[in-house]
């Protein structure tokens, strides 16, 4: 299964497991759940060897896995240097077990070198852009979305923190007015409370995947995956397109 362009939003669960049995226990309850379409494994939150849990998934996991380090600049667990980033990356895009990777837009590496070389293993790349702390003006969210299509990536993903009804709103009117000018596929959400809407809502605006939660939340504002899936569901069955 690949992320496309529109339709309704596929649900991704994150995987914060620290240790192999728990990735182990993790794997296992999402094979069994059938509305999940994709996996992200947050190896910030991994405290164990890398190879092991990278050969779990190739040998167990039933759904196609992202690989992230989410950096602490962006919000993630744990510090990084920039080598050992992108020593990660490289070890993920020639793992048969890993579909997507992604890629911090605001981190100093060579965006265009790592999916040039993603795309010789088939892996996909998704270039990624985290704001905790605001939703950044309208110009600034297309400027982010235009550096994040220059990297040659396959999915460019934007979440931002909403701190009035209308930063959720411009959010997803950004997403609308680049869609028309990219016409590729986008992953894009307000977090927190206010920004729930926008994690049911992609296929009015254009948000092509959901992330939700069967324990943790990765990032507030996540819904269980139940409650995504059956809200997605009904406003699906008014289909806007
Ligand atoms: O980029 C994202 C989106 C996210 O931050 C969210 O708000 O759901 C959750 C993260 O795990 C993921 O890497």
């Amino acid at each position: 299964m690949r992320i496309e362009r529109s339709g309704k939003p596929k649900i991704c669960v994150p995987i914060m497991a620290k240790t192999l049995s728990q990735l182990e226990l993790a794997i296992e309850t999402i094979n069994s759940h059938e509305g999940i379409d994709f996996v992200e494994w947050r190896v910030d939150y991994y405290q164990e060897a890398i190879p092991q849990a990278l050969a779990l998934y190739q040998t167990t996991l039933t759904k196609p896995l992202i690989f992230t380090f989410r950096t602490e600049e962006e919000g993630g667990e744990a510090a990084i240097t920039m080598e050992a980033y992108t020593d990660l990356l490289r070890m993920a895009y020639h793992h048969a077990a890993v579909d997507y990777i992604d890629v911090e837009l605001n981190r100093p590496v060579d965006h265009k070198a790592i999916v040039k070389a993603a795309h010789q293993y088939q892996t996909q790349v998704i270039v990624s852009y985290h704001n905790f702390n605001h939703t950044p003006i309208q110009a600034d969210l297309l400027d982010v979305f235009r550096r994040q299509a220059a990297t040659k990536a396959d999915v460019l993903k934007l979440a931002v923190m909403p701190h009035h009804k209308s930063d959720v709103l411009s959010l997803m009117d950004s997403v609308l007015k680049i869609k028309a000018e990219l016409n590729m596929p986008i992953i894009a959400m307000a977090m927190g409370r206010l920004g729930a809407i926008s994690r049911v809502s992609g296929q009015w605006f254009g948000s092509s995947v959901t992330f939700a939660t069967l324990k943790d939340q990765s990032a507030p504002g996540q819904l269980s995956v139940d409650v995504a899936i059956d809200l997605i569901n009904h406003l699906s069955e008014v289909d806007p397109s």
